[in-house]
């Protein structure tokens, strides 16, 4: 089965990597959403949730058997080890069914929306192209903190968890710059979207 040309979407919470990847949707990019698989595997008796009961206890279930989200972000995002007990449970079914999903579309190519693709060694190599949405800290805490109803302390303490600006930049192959109004990203995913177009038919010329 020959792999269709993947971008990897990344950016620290807030930055508007959803707002980016429905951009690419509607132009007609297949997008796989690994905060969207999180949360399903973690849902009202999420094939994940097993586990996760089995590590942290049955009160981190809420009534319909889902995890409860807020008591585990507050556990998580104080605790490393914690925090890093869940992802070692969550992260390979999240890479298991990224790759099942990433069979299903019909696109030119393919978007990985990533949270941690920086932070995590190996989703580096597994895309062709990394692109990193990036926007001040200062933007970060203010969307979240409105978006969320969170305090800056816990919006902070999740930036804290995730790699810093310069260092997601570093990796980055392309950036888009959402430091400014919603409407500046239309004219910036069209110009990548050309560019992903060619990388994609070039990719089909080389197999
Ligand atoms: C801790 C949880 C329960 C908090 O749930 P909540 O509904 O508040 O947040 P949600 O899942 O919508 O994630 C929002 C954002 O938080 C950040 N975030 C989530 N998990 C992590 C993590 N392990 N490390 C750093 N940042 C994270 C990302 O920017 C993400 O986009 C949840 O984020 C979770 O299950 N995280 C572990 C899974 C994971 O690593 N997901 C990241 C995608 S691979
Ligand atoms: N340029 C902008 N100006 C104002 N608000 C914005 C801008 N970009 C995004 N937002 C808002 O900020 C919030 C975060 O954006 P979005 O959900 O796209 O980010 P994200 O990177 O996907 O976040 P997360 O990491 O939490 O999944 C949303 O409420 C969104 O509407």
């Amino acid at each position: 089965m020959q792999r269709r040309f993947t971008v990897g979407l990344t950016g620290g919470i807030g930055s508007g990597k959803s707002a980016v990847a429905r951009l690419f949707a509607e132009r007609g990019v297949d997008i796989v959403d690994t905060d969207q698989i999180a949360r399903s595997l973690t849902g009202p008796h999420g094939a994940a949730m097993p586990a996760v009961l089995a590590a942290f206890g049955d009160d981190f279930a809420d009534a319909h058997g889902a995890l409860d989200r807020a008591k585990m972000r507050a556990l998580a995002f104080s605790r490393p080890e914690a925090r890093r007990t869940l992802e070692g449970i969550l992260h390979p079914m999240i890479r298991d069914a990224v790759f099942a999903e990433s069979l299903l579309g019909t696109g030119p190519y393919v978007i990985f929306d990533i949270p941690l693709l920086v932070e995590s060694g190996t989703w580096k190599q597994r895309v062709g192209r990394v692109l990193v949405v990036d926007c001040p800290e200062a933007s970060q805490v203010a969307r979240v903190m409105a978006r969320n109803a969170l305090a800056e302390d816990q919006v902070r303490a999740i930036m804290a968890a995730q790699a810093p600006r310069q260092v997601r930049l570093a990796a980055a192959d392309d950036v888009i710059d959402n430091g400014g109004a919603l409407d500046a990203l239309a004219p910036q995913v069209d110009r990548l979207h050309a560019t992903y177009l060619a990388l994609a038919e070039e990719a089909v010329r080389n197999n």
